[in-house]
C-alpha cells in the first residue's frame, strides 16, 4: 500500500489488478467495518454513493456475507442525490435500491432516501434542508455519531466515486459548493453533469467519516486521479480525507499514469 499526504492526513492507494479484485475488496472492507461498529456500537451508518460504485457492491451479495453481516442494523445514508423522482432512471436511490439494497435484509426504515416531495418537485433547495434535517435527527437519536467537538455528524463507512473531471459526491470543479464549510447538506442546480439539480453533502461532512474508500476504475478517470495524486487541489477529490483512514481502491487503468514516485 503506497500513501501520500492530504494537510496532516494520509492519502492511501491500493492498486488492483482488475475490478473483479477491487470489488472483492472493497466487500471485505466494509464488511469487516459492519462487524466492527455493529459489535461496538449496535449500528453501521453507511454513506453510498451514485455510479459505477452500485454495480461492485454486488459482491457483498455472496452468500458469505449475505450470512454473516448484520443486516439489521445498518443505516444507508446518500453522499449525494440527483433530484429527480425515486424512480427516475438518473436517482442514485433507485440505482443503489435495484442492484442492491433490495437483495438485502435492511429495515426500509433505515434507509434515507431524499424527500419525495421535493424529489417529485424538483426542489433541490427543500431537499438538502430536510436531508439536514434527518441527518440532525438521527444525531439526536445516536445513530449517527458526531465528530469530535464539532458536532458535525460523523459517518462509519462512505463508500465514494470520481467523476473524469475529479468531482466527488456532487461538488464540481470551479463550482461553489466545494467551498461550503457552514452547512451539513447543500445544493445545486447547474451541474455540470447531467441531471442538473443535486443535493450533496459538505466537504466537512464528508471528511469528518472515520472511514472514506474511495473506489475509482478504467482509464477515463486515469488523467483525474494522475492529478490527485500529485495534489490538484482544483479537484474536489483531491481534498478527500478520513478521521480514521481515507483510501484509494484503483485497478491498473486508473491508476496508470500517476507518476512513479507517488
Ligand atoms: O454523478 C455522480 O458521479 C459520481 C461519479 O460516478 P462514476 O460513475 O464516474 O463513478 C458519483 O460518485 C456520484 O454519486 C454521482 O451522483
Amino acid at each position: 500500500m503506497m500513501a501520500s499526504v492530504v494537510g496532516k492526513k494520509e492519502r492511501k492507494k491500493i492498486v488492483f489488478p482488475s475490478k473483479k479484485e477491487l470489488s472483492e475488496a472493497m466487500a471485505k472492507y466494509t464488511a469487516n467495518l459492519s462487524a466492527k461498529f455493529c459489535k461496538e456500537r449496535g449500528y453501521f451508518t453507511l454513506v453510498l454513493s451514485g455510479g459505477d460504485l452500485i454495480s461492485w457492491l454486488s459482491e457483498l451479495l455472496k452468500p458469505v456475507y449475505q450470512e454473516s453481516i448484520e443486516w439489521s442494523k445498518w443505516h444507508i445514508f446518500w453522499v449525494d442525490e440527483r433530484v429527480v423522482p425515486l424512480d427516475h432512471k438518473d436517482s442514485n436511490y433507485k440505482l443503489a435500491f435495484d442492484g442492491f439494497l433490495s437483495k438485502v435484509p435492511i429495515p426500509v426504515a433505515n434507509i434515507y432516501a431524499i424527500d419525495q416531495d421535493c424529489a417529485a418537485l424538483g426542489d433541490a433547495k427543500g431537499a438538502a434542508l430536510l436531508y439536514e434535517e434527518c441527518l440532525k435527527r438521527l444525531v439526536n437519536r445516536n445513530i449517527i455519531r458526531t465528530y469530535k467537538s464539532s458536532g458535525f455528524p460523523q459517518f462509519d463507512l462512505q463508500l465514494l466515486g470520481m467523476g473524469p473531471d475529479g468531482h466527488m459526491a456532487s461538488l464540481f470543479p470551479g463550482h461553489y459548493q466545494i467551498k461550503d464549510k457552514a452547512n451539513l447538506v447543500t445544493y445545486i442546480t447547474d451541474s455540470p453533469k447531467p441531471p442538473p439539480k443535486r443535493i450533496t453533502f459538505t466537504l466537512p461532512v464528508i471528511n469528518c467519516a472515520s472511514y472514506n474508500l474511495m473506489a475509482v476504475c478504467d482509464e477515463a478517470q486515469a488523467d483525474a486521479v494522475a492529478k490527485v495524486f500529485q495534489d490538484n487541489f482544483d479537484l474536489p477529490s483531491a481534498w478527500l480525507t478520513a478521521d480514521v483512514e481515507a483510501i484509494w481502491f484503483l485497478d491498473q487503468a486508473a491508476a496508470s499514469k500517476i507518476p512513479k514516485e507517488h
